[in-house]
C-alpha cells in the first residue's frame, strides 16, 4: 500500500475541524458530524491520488498477504488455565491425547451425521456411493496455486477426462495438533506449555468442525461467484478438496498490479461480493473471511468467493444467542456467533473484541474490501489484532477516508464501517425494493423504526455507487456468462497459472507423505494414529452438476 491513512496523516490539522492534513494531503473522516453525507469537496488545488502514488514506494513492496487467524492464534482467547508438561517436538504424546479424548464427541458424531444427511446440492440430490468416491491417485499434480494454513491449493488434471481443478489440501497433522502446541513446541522443544485439556478439546472440536464445515457449506451452494466443489476424499495423512479450478488468480493479486482500482471497478467487485454473501447469508450462512486474498477472478473477470473454512452455518438455538439484549436486532434474522477469528485487518470490531456477533459482521469486511481497492490498505492495519482492535477503539469518528473519493463511495464506507453494529447498515435486511405486503402490525414496526432514526433505510441495491450495476442479470448469473468484468485477466494456457504469485507457482508440490494415497476405508475403524474422526468427508457432486459445469 502506497499511502498511510491511519497513522502518517493523522498529525497536522488545519482550518477545516472535519479535514486533516498531513503532506498536504487532505484525509476525511467517517461518522463526523453529518452522518449521513461527509460534505467534502474536491478541491483542484490539492495533490492528485495520482501525483501521491507516484511520491511514494510501489505497492508491491508494502502488500502483504493476511493469513485469516483461527481461534488459537488471536491473543485474546488464549486460555487462561495453562499447565506445563515436558513432550519433545513431533512427540506423539500430543496427537495420540487429543485424539483419543476426541474420537467420540458428540461434536464428532454430529459432524458426521450432518454428512451423511445433508448431502445435497441445492435442489439436487448428491451421489453419495462409496464406490464413486475419487482418490488422490485420479489426479496429476501440475503446478502450486496457493498455501494456506493447512496446507497447499495445487492445480491438477484428472488423469481421466484431462479436466483441471484445483485441489485444496489439508494436512490432517495440522489440524489435530493444536495451535500452541505448534508455537510452544517451535520455541523450545522440551518444556512447552500446553493449554488444558478442556481448551484443547475444545479447539480441536472447533478445527474439526471447520474443516467439515468447508466441504458441507460448498457442496450445497451453487452460485455464480461462490467457487465449486466437486468432488472431496481423504487417505491417511490429508483431506482433499477438488474445486472448480479459478484461472484468474486472486483480487489480492491484481490489486498488487494495479495499487488501487477506479471507484467503477470497486462497484462492481462490491456488487459481485455481496450478491455472494447475501446468498450466504440467506442460506444460514456466516462467511467471517472476506478479504483480497480469497477473492477470485474467473476467465472473464468475474469475481469468485473462495475459502469457507471459516464460514459459519448459523443456529437459531436460544441457547447459543447472547444477543437477546440487542433489541436493535429482530430475532428471526440473527444468529450469534462468539469464535474470534478472520483475518484481523478486515474483521468486524465485534469480533476483535470477543463480543457476540451475526451476519452483519460480513458488511463490515466488505467495507475493509472496498476500502483496500479504493485506497490501497484496509482502513486498519498492525502486526496483530491487539494493534487493530486499539486503532479502532481510539477512533472515536471511525476511518479517515480520503477526500478524492466520490460522495458515493465515502456514503457507502460510511454506512458499512460503523464500529457500532446496530448503526451499521444492515445489507441483508435493506437489500433491494421489495412489492410492499402489508402486515398486521407492520405499520407499528415502521413508526418504532423511524422514532429510532438509526437504521439507513435506502435500499442496498439502490445505491448510487451501483447505478451501473445490472443486478437482475448480476443475481441470476446471466451478466456473468456474457459479459466481461472491469479486469480480465491474461490467460495464455490455463496449465500455466500466469495470474498466481511465483512465490507459489514456483514451489514444489511434492512432499513425500509416506501415507499420501493411501486410501482410507470410509466404515473401517482405525487406531490412534489413523484417527477416524473425519469419516464421512468423502463426497461426489452429482452427475448433472458435473455436467453443468464442465
Ligand atoms: N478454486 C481455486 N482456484 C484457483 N486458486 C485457488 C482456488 N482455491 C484457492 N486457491 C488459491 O489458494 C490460496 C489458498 O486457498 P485457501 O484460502 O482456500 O486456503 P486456506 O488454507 O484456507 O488459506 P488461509 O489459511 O489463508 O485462509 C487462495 O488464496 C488462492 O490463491
Amino acid at each position: 500500500m502506497v499511502f498511510s491513512l491511519d497513522e502518517e496523516l493523522s498529525n497536522v490539522t488545519l482550518h477545516d475541524d472535519d479535514v486533516n492534513y498531513n503532506n498536504g494531503i487532505p484525509v476525511t473522516k467517517l461518522g463526523s458530524k453529518n452522518e449521513d453525507l461527509p460534505s467534502f469537496e474536491f478541491n483542484d488545488n490539492l495533490m492528485t491520488m495520482d501525483e501521491h502514488l507516484n511520491t511514494q514506494t510501489s505497492p508491491e513492496e508494502k502488500r502483504t498477504r493476511r493469513r485469516s487467524s483461527v481461534l488459537a492464534k488471536f491473543p485474546v482467547l488464549s486460555p487462561v488455565h495453562t499447565r506445563r508438561v515436558s513432550i519433545s517436538n513431533n512427540s506423539p504424546n500430543v496427537v495420540s491425547h487429543l485424539t483419543s479424548s476426541f474420537r467420540n464427541t458428540p461434536s464428532d458424531i454430529a459432524v458426521q451425521k450432518e454428512n451423511i444427511n445433508t448431502g445435497s446440492i441445492i435442489g439436487e440430490a448428491i451421489d453419495m456411493r462409496p464406490t464413486t468416491v475419487r482418490t488422490i491417485q485420479d489426479f496429476k499434480p501440475i503446478r502450486v496455486l496457493g498455501k494456506g494454513a493447512y496446507g497447499k491449493v495445487i492445480l491438477v488434471k484428472d488423469k481421466y477426462s484431462t479436466k483441471l481443478y484445483a485441489m485444496k489440501q489439508l494436512k490432517k497433522a495440522e489440524i489435530l495438533i493444536n495451535d500452541n502446541d505448534k508455537k510452544n513446541t517451535d520455541k523450545e522443544n522440551d518444556n512447552i506449555e500446553v493449554t488444558d485439556e478442556l481448551t484443547m478439546r475444545r479447539d480441536l472440536d472447533k478445527r474439526i468442525e471447520r474443516t467439515f464445515a468447508e466441504r458441507t457449506i460448498l457442496s450445497q451452494l451453487e452460485h455464480p461467484n461462490i467457487v465449486k466443489l466437486f468432488y472431496s476424499f481423504h487417505d491417511q495423512s490429508k483431506l482433499y478438496l477438488i474445486l472448480q479450478y479459478i484461472p484468474g488468480g486472486e483480487l489480492f493479486y491484481h490489486l498488487k498490479e494495479h495499487g488501487t482500482l477506479e471507484e467503477d471497478t470497486v462497484a462492481f467487485y462490491a456488487a459481485e461480493v455481496s450478491c455472494a454473501l447475501k446468498f450466504l447469508h440467506d442460506n444460514g450462512i456466516v462467511y467471517r473471511d472476506l478479504k483480497p486474498e480469497n477473492c477470485l477472478l474467473n476467465q472473464r473477470g468475474h469475481l469468485v468467493l473462495t475459502d469457507f473454512g471459516l464460514s459459519k452455518k448459523g443456529t437459531t438455538d436460544p441457547t447459543n444467542d447472547s444477543t437477546s439484549s440487542d433489541s436493535d436486532l429482530e430475532k428471526d434474522d440473527i444468529y450469534t456467533l462468539h469464535s474470534i477469528i478472520g483475518t484481523p485487518e478486515y474483521a468486524a470490531p465485534e469480533i476483535l473484541q470477543g463480543l457476540a456477533y451475526n451476519k452483519n459482521c460480513d458488511w463490515y469486511s466488505l467495507g475493509c474490501l472496498l476500502y483496500d481497492m479504493l485506497v490501497g490498505k484496509p482502513p486498519y492495519t498492525g502486526n496483530n489484532h491487539k494493534v487493530i482492535l486499539n486503532k479502532i477503539q481510539k477512533d472515536k469518528q471511525g476511518p479517515r477516508i480520503p477526500y478524492y473519493l466520490s460522495e458515493g463511495m465515502k456514503d457507502m464506507l460510511n454506512w458499512l464501517l460503523k464500529k457500532d453494529k446496530t448503526k451499521r447498515w444492515d445489507v441483508d435486511r435493506y437489500w433491494r425494493e421489495e412489492p410492499i405486503v402489508k402486515q398486521k402490525g407492520a405499520n407499528n414496526n415502521n413508526n418504532k423504526k423511524k422514532k429510532a432514526g438509526k437504521q439507513r433505510v435506502t435500499k442496498f441495491q439502490s445505491h448510487f455507487i451501483f447505478r451501473k450495476i445490472n443486478w437482475k442479470e448480476m443475481e441470476t448469473g446471466y451478466l456473468q456468462k456474457t459479459t466481461l468484468g472491469p479486469i480480465v485477466p491474461i490467460i495464455t494456457d490455463w496449465e500455466l497459472a500466469e495470474n498466481f504469485d511465483t512465490e507459489f507457482t514456483s514451489m514444489s508440490f511434492e512432499e513425500n507423505h509416506m501415507d499420501d494415497g493411501i486410501p482410507i476405508a470410509e466404515n473401517k475403524n482405525h487406531s490412534l494414529t489413523t484417527p477416524d474422526i473425519f469419516k464421512g468427508f468423502s463426497f461426489k457432486a452429482s452427475g448433472s452438476y458435473l455436467e453443468r459445469h464442465f
